[in-house]
């Protein structure tokens, strides 16, 4: 069984203050976009003490991808195994194209494409729902994965909203060469909004943004893209300044870092305009390396049942 998934970009990512969980309340406006991972689950026998789920990865980022109970993707079948009550096992294989740690959710994504060929594979055809409380529990980006589109995230980004989008957007994405911490990136904002004495406002989502994407208009969205987190993750990788100037100066729409980053994403006015925007940021040498995307593209989604 096998799932493809795609990787995502923060819109609007606005921050409140911390909550006592550790968590922040946001909204946090998701785009699905066409950087896609895929996850493969086969027939494996059950292990004697319980589920047995094993992974392997392959692709070009295969080497920063964990491989025992950390993967996100193994904690994924095993939650589903512990839902359907007995014991059940699966091989897992992740063919990786998105970015590790690098603010595209990729581990996330790779959790939600393991729910929907997992209860595929084992048969349990479990509602909707019941795979998105489970989504849920193993990170706040995991329900937006399995939905896909354009969706408002609120509480600490897990509780969804469809957003209605006119037409396609282009983007560039500039990939970096190291990833940033989730977990560090948020500390950086809280401490930097202590040390400034700015006060977390209780956040909102932009109604240019939203009449933009219902308008399909890139040029208003260009503009109202905003992400809080970015003043952390600028500071935590000071070449980012550079990366994100060299597309506004090459006529990107909009510019910002994607969630907790390090990579920057750049809206373009149309495909073509996004082709020659990424080949610009290559030969810039500003980042490791530029690919175009368009967005949105549908969730985690079964291309081939091939048991
Ligand atoms: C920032 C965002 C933007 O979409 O994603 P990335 O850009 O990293 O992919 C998300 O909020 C990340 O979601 P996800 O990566 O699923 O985070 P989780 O596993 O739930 O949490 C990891 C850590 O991030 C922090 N965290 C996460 C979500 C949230 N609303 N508030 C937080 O403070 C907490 O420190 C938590 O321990
Ligand atoms: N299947 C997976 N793919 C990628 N990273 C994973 C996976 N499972 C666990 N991880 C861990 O999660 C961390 C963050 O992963 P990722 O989702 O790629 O980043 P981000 O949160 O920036 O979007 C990685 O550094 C890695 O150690």
């Amino acid at each position: 069984m096998t799932v493809r998934v795609p990787a995502k970009v923060n819109l609007q990512l606005s921050v409140g203050p911390p909550r006592d969980d550790g968590y922040h309340d946001l909204v946090n406006v998701f785009h699905a976009v066409s950087l896609f991972d895929e996850v493969t689950a086969s027939d494996a026998p059950a292990g004697s003490g319980g589920a047995a789920v094993t992974v392997s990865v392959e692709g070009q980022y295969a080497g920063q991808v964990p491989l025992d109970g950390e993967n996100l993707a193994v904690k994924a079948a095993l939650a589903l195994a512990e839902r359907a009550g007995r014991p059940l096992g699966a091989r897992l294989l992740i063919r990786k194209a998105i970015p590790v740690a690098g603010g595209m959710a990729g581990g996330s994504a790779d959790a939600a494409a393991t729910l929907v060929a997992c209860d595929e594979l084992w048969g349990l055809g479990l509602p909707r729902q019941e795979l998105m409380e489970i989504a849920a529990a193993l990170g706040s980006d995991v329900p937006f994965a399995l939905l896909g589109g354009t969706a408002v995230g609120t509480g600490r980004g897990e509780k969804l909203t469809t957003v209605s989008v006119t037409g396609d957007f282009h983007w560039v994405f500039a990939l970096a060469a190291g990833g940033l911490s989730t977990a560090e990136v948020y500390a950086e904002c809280d401490r930097m909004r202590e040390a400034s004495g700015e006060r977390a406002a209780w956040p909102q989502a932009s109604q240019t943004l939203m009449t933009a994407l219902e308008a399909g208009d890139a040029e208003t969205l260009g503009k109202a893209l905003l992400n809080d987190l970015q003043p952390a993750a600028l500071m935590l990788c000071r070449p980012l300044v550079r990366t994100l100037e060299a597309g506004r100066n090459h006529g990107a729409l909009g510019a910002l870092v994607s969630g907790s980053g390090p990579t920057c994403a750049f809206l373009a006015g149309s495909e073509a305009k996004a082709t020659a925007l990424a080949a610009a940021l290559d030969a810039a040498g500003v980042c490791r390396s530029a690919v175009t995307a368009r967005g949105p593209v549908p969730g985690a989604t079964i291309v081939r049942a091939d048991r």
